[in-house]
Order: C-alpha cells, then sequence, then structure tokens
C-alpha cells in the first residue's frame, strides 16, 4: 500500500508518450498521423474526481482493496505505464522495493531532517530537487 500510494503521487516516469500510427479520434479531438500524444501519470494520479478529496494527500489506505478500491477508474493508475509497452521491471522492481523496504525498516528509523525542502521537480524523471535528508538510526 505505501508503495503505491508513493508511485501514485510521485510516479517516477512523469511522462508516457505514444506516437498516432494513423489518422485517429478520440471523441471530438482529431489526432493526425505522426503527433505524439503525450499523457502525465502525475497529473491522472491526483485528480480528485478521480480519487476523492483526499487525491493529493498521502494515504496508503486508500489501496487496501487494490487499485481498483482506491479510486473511480483503475486503468488511468499508470505508474509503470500501459499496453504491449508496459514497464519490463515491474514486478522485478516491486520485489525489490519490498526487499529494501523491510531490510531498512527492520534495521533502521527513519525521520525527515529539518533541513528536507519537498520539492518534487519534473526533469527526466520526477525526482526530489534537493534530495532526501533523513535522519537515521539504528534500531
Ligand atoms: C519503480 C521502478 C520503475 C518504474 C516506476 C518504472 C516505470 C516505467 C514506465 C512508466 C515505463 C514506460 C511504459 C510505457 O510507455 O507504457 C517503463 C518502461 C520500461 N521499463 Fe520500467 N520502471 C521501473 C523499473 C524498471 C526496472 C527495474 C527495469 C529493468 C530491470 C525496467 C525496465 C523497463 C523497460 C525495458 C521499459 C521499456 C518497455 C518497452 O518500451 O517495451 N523498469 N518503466
Amino acid at each position: 500500500m505505501v508503495i503505491n500510494e508513493t508511485l501514485r503521487l510521485y510516479p517516477p516516469g512523469a511522462i508516457i508518450s505514444r506516437e498516432a500510427l494513423e489518422d485517429m479520434k478520440f471523441g471530438k479531438l482529431d489526432v493526425p498521423k505522426g503527433v505524439n500524444i503525450w499523457l502525465m501519470p502525475v497529473t491522472l494520479h491526483q485528480d480528485p474526481e478521480i480519487w476523492g478529496p483526499d487525491a493529493h494527500k498521502f494515504n496508503p489506505e486508500r489501496f487496501a482493496n487494490g487499485v481498483s478500491g482506491a479510486c473511480k477508474f483503475p486503468h488511468v493508475y499508470l505508474p509503470f505505464g500501459f499496453g504491449p509497452h508496459t514497464c519490463l521491471g515491474q514486478h522485478f522492481a516491486l520485489a525489490e522495493l519490498k526487499l529494501l523496504l523491510a531490510l531498512a525498516l527492520s534495521n533502521f528509523t527513519f525521520s525527515p531532517s529539518p533541513n528536507y525542502r519537498h520539492c518534487p521537480s519534473l526533469s527526466l524523471i520526477i525526482e526530489p530537487k534537493y534530495g532526501v535528508n533523513l535522519i537515521v538510526r539504528r534500531l
């Protein structure tokens, strides 16, 4: 739940792009062949119409019943992309994250340092602009 919620608020893959291979129509929108369509998961992941009024809050419990229990339209949760080009490392990355978190949390406590500045910023991926300054104590 914590990993899902972190990837919801801060999906590292900020932009998912697809090229129209032929002239297409989405509702009233005409997309000519060759145009690149960019999807921004972070916008879809924080829409209160989809996630409810607490869409901007960190609330891992929203995933207690999976992605379909967390929002109105589960297909807009795209931390690993979608379709034939969905992330090949998705299952490996999730297993690795669970292992790392379990190992780290069973040996250390973490709290934000007074120097920490919360500033997710968009470059090639979404990343903390000023790093993540933490106070780490051995258990
Ligand atoms: C939390 C970690 C990761 C995140 C959030 C992530 C996210 C993504 C996203 C958003 C895409 C684009 C998907 C699309 O266009 O629909 C992607 C593609 C890809 N990822 Fe990851 N990824 C992660 C870890 C990994 C790891 C560990 C590997 C390899 C071991 C990996 C290998 C790939 C590959 C090969 C593609 C290109 C797939 C294609 O174009 O067919 N990723 N990833």
